[in-house]
């Protein structure tokens, strides 16, 4: 098992930059099965998640050249296997867009349930209800979920709660289904703009991406195009909390701006400086923040992808904040580790209450999940003395270099994987 090993207590000063982001690369790639013809997807995150997704997609028999780090060559016109291999599929979420995609191209698709972070129950009922809509027939059978049409057809759908992930798979399948289709209350997240774009860049017709009404006119076929990714806002979210914990002073380059809007308005509210420009954004802060209370919300609320990263930083506030979780019910189980740390924080359900203490001392914590994962390493950058993060695996899921970004802001974080080197580290001044 790998680990960062962290010496904290230094500001992180510095310019970072940010990669595409990972939760719109991972639609984007299995949208990328629509069509016969060749695909260029730039400016993909080199993070596991991905490269787990690209080898599923060659598994069932598409053509994939990794061009470089960044960029990939797609071409589906030899897949000859429309049932996913659970070995891939445990181990991301994502995988759940090959149904949308398959059944859009070919109207067949079999995909084992999804894997993901374990942040509470994540039913796809609404996606399933989405493609019955479509005409699909829909079943579980030994795990897999099977999805079969003789024909899609257009159809209205009112999703029962705003997702992501149903909104993006319906809106792909519908991308080849017969006639029009709308998806109502639909999820307004720049990714799902990504992946709309992407889909209109190969010759389908999407309309209202980032409205919560998307109006599909269903086309025969899709064509190739060359598309760069949108950049990742959780990962600049991510790096933006950890200039404000450190009291550090940062430069995030290629961001889109409004796309952070919640987030730095949470950060000017506890205190921060945040400086927007075109395509980066400086965030500094010179003395302890303030409380605030923050509820996670769809786009353009605060994320919940956000949210334990927000919660550290207040762990460190002045006074009481209060941080509500109301996406996923299971987010909160970074609190134990942090509290090891020396925070004082309570979990009440779907609330934690966190007075903010004046520091926290290093210690041994795992990641419980990703964003929680990245939070505990934001902790152990601001913490007095050493910490040491076990869990790796699921910061890597989604966080391109992590500790080399971090390195190049003034920390003191190396990746390890045995306690020798552990020990090293400690014992270097
Ligand atoms: C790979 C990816 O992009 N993951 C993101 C995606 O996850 P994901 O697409 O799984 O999240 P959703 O937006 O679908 O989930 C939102 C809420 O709806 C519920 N729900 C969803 C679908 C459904 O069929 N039935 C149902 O009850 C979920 O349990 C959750 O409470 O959006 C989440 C919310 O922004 C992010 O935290 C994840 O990082
Ligand atoms: C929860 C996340 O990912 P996933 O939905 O893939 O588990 C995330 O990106 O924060």
């Amino acid at each position: 098992m790998e680990q960062y090993v962290i010496r904290g207590g230094n500001p992180l000063v510095g310019e970072v930059e940010i990669g595409g982001a990972k939760n719109a690369a991972l639609a984007i790639l299995t949208a990328a099965t629509m069509t016969d013809e060749t695909v260029l997807i730039e400016n993909l995150p080199d993070v596991s998640d991905i490269n787990v997704l690209l080898e599923a997609i060659a598994e069932i028999g598409a053509t994939v050249d990794r061009i470089d780090r960044h960029t990939v060559r797609i071409n589906a016109a030899t897949i000859g296997d429309l049932s996913v291999d659970y070995e891939y599929i445990k181990k991301i979420r994502a995988s759940y867009y090959l149904l949308g995609a398959l059944l859009g191209k070919y109207k067949r698709a079999e995909v084992p349930l999804p894997g993901g972070c374990n942040i509470g129950s994540r039913p796809i009922d609404q996606h399933l209800k989405g493609f019955r809509a479509l005409g699909a027939e829909v079943s579980i059978r030994h795990g897999a979920i099977v999805a079969s049409a003789a024909d899609l057809h257009g159809s209205h759908i009112f999703l029962d709660m705003v997702s992501v992930g149903a909104t993006i798979n319906i809106m792909m399948a519908a991308s080849m289904a017969r006639g029009n289709t709308t998806i109502e209350n639909a999820a307004k997240e720049p990714h799902v703009v990504d992946v709309a774009n992407f889909l209109n860049s190969m010759g389908a017709n999407i309309k209202g991406a980032g409205t919560d009404v998307i109006r599909i006119k269903g086309v025969d076929t899709l064509h190739g195009t060359s598309y760069a990714v949108v950049p990742d806002m959780i990962e600049a979210g991510t790096y933006m909390f950890a200039a404000a914990a450190t009291k550090g002073d940062v430069l995030i380059k290629n961001v889109i701006p409004k796309h952070l809007e919640a987030t730095t308005a949470k950060l000017e509210e506890i205190g921060c400086d945040v400086e927007e420009f075109d395509d980066s954004i400086r965030v500094s802060a010179s003395k302890r923040l303030g409380r605030t209370h923050v509820k996670t919300q769809p786009y353009p609320g605060y994320p919940t992808d956000m949210q334990p990263q927000i919660a550290v930083t207040l762990a460190l506030a002045n006074g009481t904040s209060i941080v509500t979780e109301s996406i996923f019910e299971n987010r909160f189980k970074y609190a134990d580790e942090l509290a090891r740390m020396g925070a004082c924080i309570k979990v009440e359900g779907n609330t934690a209450i966190i007075d903010g203490v004046e520091k926290f001392t290093g210690a041994e914590v795992s990641a419980p999940d990703l964003r929680a994962g990245a939070a505990l390493v934001i902790a152990g950058l601001a913490a007095e003395g050493v910490t040491v993060v076990d869990d790796i695996v699921y910061i890597l899921r989604g966080y391109e270099d992590f500790d080399g970004k971090l390195r190049g802001l003034g920390a003191e974080i190396e990746r390890v994987n045995n306690a020798k080197d552990i020990q090293k580290f400690r014992l270097r001044a």
